[in-house]
Formats: structure tokens, sequence, C-alpha cells
């Protein structure tokens, strides 16, 4: 390093190891901004050669001068191998520079979020033990960080765990020392909360915080256990809460702060990671112990520490079994709506369609050459879905989620089956559809012919199967017609198909409007009814509606109902477009769903939800069931963009 000063201008901040100003000013080069907040604007930049990471703080205030050589005097005194590492610091007026190493992953929040990584046990069990390290350690030279979120964790190529942010730190004695009542009317030192749109901070604040009462390294504590919590779960506190009604506003975003924050000081806590994430019941009571209400029943970092090695060595020595990490499922949360998942105790054969297993891996990259244009956008895919018995006693929906077909990276295929008269033919559907689907690739066609096809095949393969069953229950069984309408989608790189036959829907958020990608295929519609007709089929008025049948069937297309064909086709309709920038999200979703919710609404409402498709789609069904929809409903969100489940609560 050419130059280096061990003071800072004013002469308050000194260190024997970290420049902190920087000579000559040429060594430093800011390159592209990395993030960009209220507090700071962070860079990549190039310092003697080496690539590193600058904050510039936003200096506004002469307090916030004061601030900046708080921090500047905390980061030269810390030296921690899991605390962010000051390199270099420039503290001349009118330029203030922190320098750091660059962390690769960067952040924990970003990583869990965006990327939607999802650590096995061992890597969450080791990121806790580089946290807790590190804040015991602070806590040992009597430092408060007072922002511990996963936003401020930053991550290196191996993951491991690095706490930065020094923003709010302080020395807890002179935390001590603020005047009580002068903090509780400006506000500080409680920071973000109290700056627009800061609700992130909020979700990680301790309750005696939130009431303004003074904060102890115990507060840590518990932004730790709201952490460890998230990075265990992958679930963004508070937001995947439906019964609690603070935790719908929460998906709602307009004025959630106050009600938060009541609830918050009130005891309500993210849902806990056990079991169910496979976690071990030794760290879910840790966690939980550690976000006790009363600070003075939080376990120190000197505690939580041993309690961690206790559980490692536990795990390690087998006395802990590696739970399989499961898919987090949304029964419990949605009991006191009267919303059901949907469960999978099918009645119906779960091999459906023909044997594909050997040659998913053929047939792929045969369709991406097809369609691959290198100038046009890919998507890139996220999806949820939730379902929703809603008010009937049974649940005859059902659906499918294949982001990657057969392991095939730029395949995607999506479906929502709507059974009636029986859940049979949507759960037979269900698997049908994607093997027939692939096995007409395999046989050479075309995207548009297999999609196609697969709704045929899948009606002659299941009317056939329907046949089997009526002969072997030996004309017992009379009367048994299942049917359902079905509407898939099908994405090969930037081709999107959608395949309609009956009254699902699929939509699409394309420039910010919705734009129906399918037709309804009802007995209202006259060309439908026309159709019908020629083929021989009845289509009278009865009591409400125009119905096919003696049936009374409401739908004019769908798998099964052999009673009904061919007047009731499985021929669907389908649309083919090629995706651009201005696609956002689709949405694929059973009546139940469009009965009540009309597509632009449909649209607003994901815009103005947490964009993550699983909560996104709840947010959706949930709505219709509190407008009053009886039916079974069935709702599947797929983003087309990167999304980050932070962009609206940040
Ligand atoms: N050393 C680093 N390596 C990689 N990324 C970094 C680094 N430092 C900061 N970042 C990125 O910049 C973001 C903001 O940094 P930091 O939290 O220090 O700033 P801040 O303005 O105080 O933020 P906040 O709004 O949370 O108070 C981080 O969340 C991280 O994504
Ligand atoms: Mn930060
Ligand atoms: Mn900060």
């Amino acid at each position: 390093m050419s130059s280096s000063s061990t003071t800072c201008f004013r002469g308050c901040c000194s260190s024997d190891r970290i420049p902190l100003a920087i000579v000559p000013k040429s060594s430093l080069t800011l390159l592209s901004p990395i993030a960009s907040g209220a507090e700071s604007t962070v860079y990549q930049a190039r310092f003697h050669g080496e690539c590193l990471v600058a904050k510039k703080p936003r200096l506004q205030t002469s307090d916030d001068i004061d601030r900046y050589h708080t921090e500047l005097q905390l980061l030269s005194k810390i030296d921690h191998p899991n605390i962010i590492k000051l390199v270099a610091a420039h503290a001349q007026p009118p330029d203030y520079f922190f320098l750091f190493p660059m962390y690769e992953q960067g952040n924990l929040s970003q990583a869990l979020h965006i990327k939607e990584w999802s650590p096995p046990w061992e890597v969450i069990a080791k990121i806790c033990l580089q946290l807790a390290n590190a804040l015991g350690y602070l806590h040992k030279l009597g430092i408060l960080h007072r922002d511990v979120k996963p936003a401020n964790i930053f991550l290196d190529s191996e993951m491991n765990a690095y706490l930065g942010d020094f923003g709010l730190a302080m020395l807890e004695k002179d935390l001590q020392g603020t005047n009580l009542q002068s903090w509780k009317s400006t506000g500080k030192p409680t920071g973000g909360f109290y700056k627009k749109n800061m609700v992130g901070t909020l979700l990680y604040m301790a309750p005696e915080v939130l009431r303004k009462q003074v904060q102890t390294e115990k507060s840590d504590v518990y932004g730790f256990a709201v952490t460890i919590n998230e990075l265990a779960t992958g679930v963004l506190p508070y937001t995947d809460r439906r019964t609690e009604a603070q935790a719908h506003t929460v998906l709602e975003m307009n004025y959630t702060e106050q009600q938060l924050t009541v609830a918050i000081t009130s005891g309500l806590r993210p849902v806990l990671a056990d079991a169910q994430w496979g976690i071990p019941s030794s760290l879910s009571s840790l966690i939980e112990r550690c976000w006790n209400d009363d600070p003075k029943l939080r376990p120190s970092f000197h505690d939580i520490l041993e309690e961690l090695h206790r559980i490692c060595t536990d795990l390690n020595m087998g006395r802990i079994r590696d739970v399989k990490k499961v898919t987090h499922d949304s029964n419990t949360v949605s009991a006191n709506l009267g919303v059901q998942l949907q469960n999978d105790d099918s009645h119906w054969p779960r091999k459906a369609g023909p044997n594909t297993k050997d040659s998913v891996l053929s047939w792929g990259p045969s369709w991406c050459k097809r369609s691959v244009d290198k100038t046009a956008c890919t998507p890139t895919i996220s999806s949820g879905f939730f379902a929703a018995r809603g008010g009937r006693d049974t649940m005859e929906d059902s659906c499918f989620l294949l982001p990657q077909v057969g392991g095939a990276t730029n395949i995607s295929l999506f479906g929502v089956l709507d059974g009636h008269r029986g859940p049979e033919a949507a759960e037979y559907a269900t698997h049908a559809i994607p093997n027939h689907l692939i096995a007409r690739a395999d046989m050479g066609c075309s995207p548009l012919e297999a999609l196609s096809a697969a709704f045929t095949d899948t009606d002659s393969a299941f009317r056939h199967e329907l046949d089997l069953q009526r002969q072997r229950s030996k004309g017992q069984v009379k009367n048994w017609h299942p049917g359902c309408t079905a509407a898939v989608v099908l994405l090969v790189n930037n081709l999107l198909l959608v395949a309609n036959a009956g009254d699902c829907r699929t939509i699409l958020c394309r420039d910010g409007q919705a734009t129906a990608l399918s037709k309804d295929h009802t007995a209202s519609c006259c060309t439908e009814r026309d159709r019908v007709t020629s083929l021989g089929g009845q289509v009278t008025w009865q009591v409400d509606t125009w119905r096919v049948g003696t049936a009374a069937l409401q739908v004019t297309r769908s798998i099964g109902d052999d009673d009904l064909k061919p007047a009731v086709t499985a021929e669907p309709e389908v649309t083919e477009l090629i995706l651009t920038e201005n696609d956002e999200f689709l949405i694929i979703a059973s009546d139940g769903l469009w009965d009540k919710i009309s597509n632009e609404e449909a649209v607003s409402f994901v815009k103005d939800t947490v964009k993550e498709p699983t909560m996104s789609s709840k947010r959706l069904a949930t709505e219709a069931v509190e407008r009053g929809s009886t039916d079974n409903i069935t709702v599947i969100i797929v983003f087309l963009k990167h999304v980050s489940t932070l962009e609206r609560v940040f």
C-alpha cells in the first residue's frame, strides 16, 4: 500500500492495521453500484488492483458524520473470522468510504429468496455457529450490532457467513448513557423502523425495541433467532401466516408496520423451523428461547454456543437423524379460513400413460434446438401453487408442476385439472398428460402437436381404463362417467403454448395487463353450443344456464365424460406465443377462482403481493374463498422473470 494514515481526519478513530485515509485518491476506482439503500450506496471497486467493495454512506447532517465515525471506530477495532473485514477507510470531507472484501455470494437474504438456496442441515448448523461466534465476540467487546438480519449477513464462495453492516452498531455503555427521553422523541436509535419502507428491519426487531425500551445484547439474540429461523425454513418472516389478521396485511403491504408491531409485542412470531423442515427439536427449542418476549429469559451467546455445539455433536454421533428436508405445506396455516390443502391419497393409479422412464433424456434436446432463438429473452421460471377444497366436501381438482420436465432445464409443464362427477379423471390426467406428452415428443412430434395429442391420448386411455374397471365390477358400477377439464402450459425456451379444454383459465401478465390465453369452453358460449349440437350433443337451458346432455354438464370440452363423447371433446384449443421482456407471470387456475375474481383483479393482486409464487397463489385462492367461492380452487403461478420476495416488502 503506497501510503496510509493510522488516524482519521478528526483524530477520533485510529488503527495500527487499517489505513484510514486513501492516498492517493487515484488508487481507488469506483465501478458499478451493487446496492443502494436509504443509508448508503455500495459499489464494486478497485483498490491497488484488488477487487473490493466500497460502501459510501449518505451523510447529510453532522449527526450522520458522527455516526460514520462511530461505525469506523467500531469496525477498526473488530477482528473476527466471521465478521466483515474493514480493508481501508477514507474519512476526509467530502469523501467518506469504507472498503471491504467482496463476498461473492452476496447477502443471505438474496441467497434464500432470490436464488432460492435451500442449504442442507449441516450448512445451516455451520452458519448458525459462525453467526453465534461473531455475535458472542461483539458482545464480549461490549458492542451491540442492533441490525441482525439476513440482508446484513454476507456469504463467500464457500457459503461461510460474515456479519456486516455496522451502521446501527453501538457500544452498550454509550447506549445506556443515551437519554431515554431524547431518543424516544427522535425515534433514534431504533434506526430503520422510523424510515419509510423499512419494514425489513421491523421483522427482526425485538419486542423491547418496538416498545422503545432500552436495548441490550439480548435484542441481538432475538434478531439472531428470527434470522436462523428464516435460514432454516427459507420463509420470509410472517409472510406465510394466514391465520392472523396481521399477517394478512403483511401480504397487502399497505399499513403493516403498526399492526405487525402490535402483533409482535403481543407474542406473534414467525412459523417455527421444526421437524417439518428437517430441523432437530433441540434447535427449534433453542430458537424459541432466543425469541422469548422477555429478554432476560433469552440465552446469552455464551449459552447459545454451548447448546449449538451440543446439537452438532449429537448430529455427528448420529443421535439426531438427519431428517429429510420437506417443502413446507400450508395445511396448518390455512385451517382457519376453511381453506384445505388438496390431500394426496389418490384413489386412482399414480402410474398412468405410457412408460417414459427411459426416454426422458433423449427428447428434450431436440425441442430445445428447434425453438431456441438466441436474440429472444428466455424466461427465468419460478412457480408455486395453492389448492383449496373451499366449501366442498371433496377435492376434485388436481394439478402438476414440472419446472424441468424429465430434467430438461429449458422445458416446463404446468397443469390444472378440475374434476367433475368424481376425482378420478383429474387424478389420472395429472400423470397421464405429462407422460403422453413426453411419449409424443419421443415420436418426433412438435411441441404443439405433442401438447394437443397429450389431451386426446389421455382421454382415450382414461376411457379405456374406465371400461376395464366397469367390466371388472361386472355391471355393478353404473352411471359412472367421471371427467375433468384441463389447462396445461408448456414452455420450451421462450415458446409458450397454452392448451385448454373446459373452463379452467390461463392468463398472462404482459405489459402489466391481464391477457387471457384461453377461452372458457362452456355451453353459454354459442360457438361451443353449435359445435356440440353439430356432433349430436344436446344442449338445453336447465335451471340457470345452458347445459349439455342428461348429465347437465356446463363445460363443452373435457377428458373423460365418456357418455358425452364425441360432442364433449377432449381436443384442446391451443394458444401459441413467443415470450417477450414484458411478460411477467402466468396464472393458471380452476373456475373456482375465476367465478369470483376477474383477470384484471387477479393480475393486480399478484402485483401487490410478495413476489413468491406460492404466497401469491395462496393470496388469490384465499381471496376467492373470502368472496364466497364454494367450489374447489386451484391456482398455479409461474413467474417468468427473476423475482425477489423482497422487492415488495422492503
Ligand atoms: N462486502 C460485500 N460483499 C458483497 N456484497 C456486499 C458487501 N457489502 C455490502 N454488500 C451488498 O450491499 C448491501 C448493502 O450493504 P449494507 O447492508 O452494508 O448497507 P446499508 O446501506 O447499511 O444497508 P441497509 O439498508 O440494510 O441498512 C448488502 O445487503 C449486500 O447485498
Ligand atoms: Mn444492510
Ligand atoms: Mn445499514
